[in-house]
């Protein structure tokens, strides 16, 4: 389409080292260690407060590592810790923030064309290139709108332009989309992940939002008090979450607290001290329309799945496309979790057939 893409694979690896970081007493960063592909785009995921921001900033140089704190390398360069530091501007990078941070008082030209100008780049040839990057990001012909007369979107397609006219080897994304209206949330977020790519560029994309990372990224680090606990595919995290605790943050499934003597698995009717946890994927599980599922099966431990898989629709809710259901099992009180294309009602009884080569034993910590 234009030159901005014709530097294909123009992205860099990104390597992380035992990276850590304290605010006096409070450590923030704890021993982060990340592996990143050129190309890839890696997202941040967590909740408030777990470190996100901290560690983008990091990579930005927008906060130095602290001595012996780890290291940042990209590509081969290293950029931070073992007493190197390289500016942000000497990094090679493209940002766009949460507030879209765009330059009030420049019309949306010069918004794009400011770090180009900056590196003494030729007006007409900087003019260019803002042209190309405002028709990437679908603002043709945009050049001497000012930033207020501007929806939140366009703003946010202008700060993206402004990220990638430099044509940056690692472009940052915090929280871009979460001042913005759910449908264009889902819809910018589909073009991003688009955009990145067609240009190959590595990114880094912090979010909470679980369905955001899942649509852009090709590798999810969740991350929980300074800790990444598991850095993985969206396929593995979803079919084989590390710990209870990436299972109950991602709420992929049913977890149980429960008693393997293999083959089957013992439902715990009173607690025990450290428990085993099975996880039950959502994917596990199917409505068996009242037949009897899992032919595969032992007598004996078909008998038990059987006799605790039947159980009492407690709620649904609509979720893409499908009917989330929670259905009150004796092995499952608090309710087993499946999708179902069929609405059910409340209170109905209903069979279900599980899949038992997706469940998983999880230890309790990462
Ligand atoms: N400059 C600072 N000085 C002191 N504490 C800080 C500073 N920056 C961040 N923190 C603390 O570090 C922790 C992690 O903050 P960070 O902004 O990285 O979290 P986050 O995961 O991005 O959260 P959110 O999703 O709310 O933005 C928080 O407890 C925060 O209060």
């Amino acid at each position: 389409m234009t030159d901005l893409f014709d530097q294909k694979r123009s992205g860099t690896s990104i390597t992380i080292e035992r990276l850590s970081q304290r605010f006096g007493q409070n450590t923030v960063l704890d021993g982060i260690e990340v592996q990143l592909d050129a190309g890839q785009v890696l997202a941040l995921l967590g909740p408030s407060g777990c470190g996100k921001t901290t560690l983008l900033k990091l990579i930005a140089g927008l906060l130095p590592v602290e001595k012996g704190q780890g290291r940042i390398l990209l590509g081969d360069t290293l950029v931070a810790g073992d007493g190197h530091f390289a500016p942000p501007e000497a990094r090679g990078l493209g940002m766009v923030f949460q507030d879209y941070a765009l330059w009030p008082h420049m019309n949306v030209g010069r918004n794009v064309s400011f770090a180009l100008e900056m590196r003494g780049m030729g007006r007409k040839q900087a003019m260019l290139r803002v042209a190309q990057a405002l028709e990437i990001v679908g603002l043709k012909g945009y050049e001497a709108r000012n930033p207020s007369s501007l929806s939140g979107g366009q703003q946010q397609r202008v700060a993206l332009a402004r990220a990638i006219v430099a044509r940056p080897q690692v472009l940052l994304f915090d929280e871009p989309l979460s001042n913005l209206d759910r449908d264009l949330r889902e819809s910018l977020c589909h073009e991003i992940g688009a955009l990145l790519r067609e240009m190959g560029t590595t990114a880094v994309y912090v979010t909470h939002d679980q369905e955001e990372a899942f649509a852009l990224a090709d590798r999810i680090a969740v991350m929980q008090g300074g800790h990444i606990r598991q850095l993985a595919t969206p396929e593995l995290l979803i079919s084989e979450p590390a710990s209870v605790l990436v299972a109950e943050f991602l709420k992929l499934g049913t977890l149980l607290e429960a008693r393997h003597v293999p083959p089957s698995w013992h439902p715990l009717i009173a607690p025990v001290v450290n428990p085993q946890h099975l996880f039950i994927p959502q994917s596990a599980l199917s409505f068996a329309h009242g037949q009897a599922a899992n032919h595969d099966l032992s007598p004996e431990t078909r008998q038990l799945l059987m006799s605790e898989l039947r159980g009492e629709v407690v709620a649904q809710r609509f979720r893409h496309g499908r009917f989330i259901t929670q259905v009150r099992t004796t092995a499952a009180p608090e309710g087993l979790v499946l999708a179902t294309d069929a609405r059910l009602q409340t209170g109905q009884i209903i069979d279900l057939a599980l899949d038992w080569q997706r469940l998983r034993w999880l230890p309790q910590a990462a």
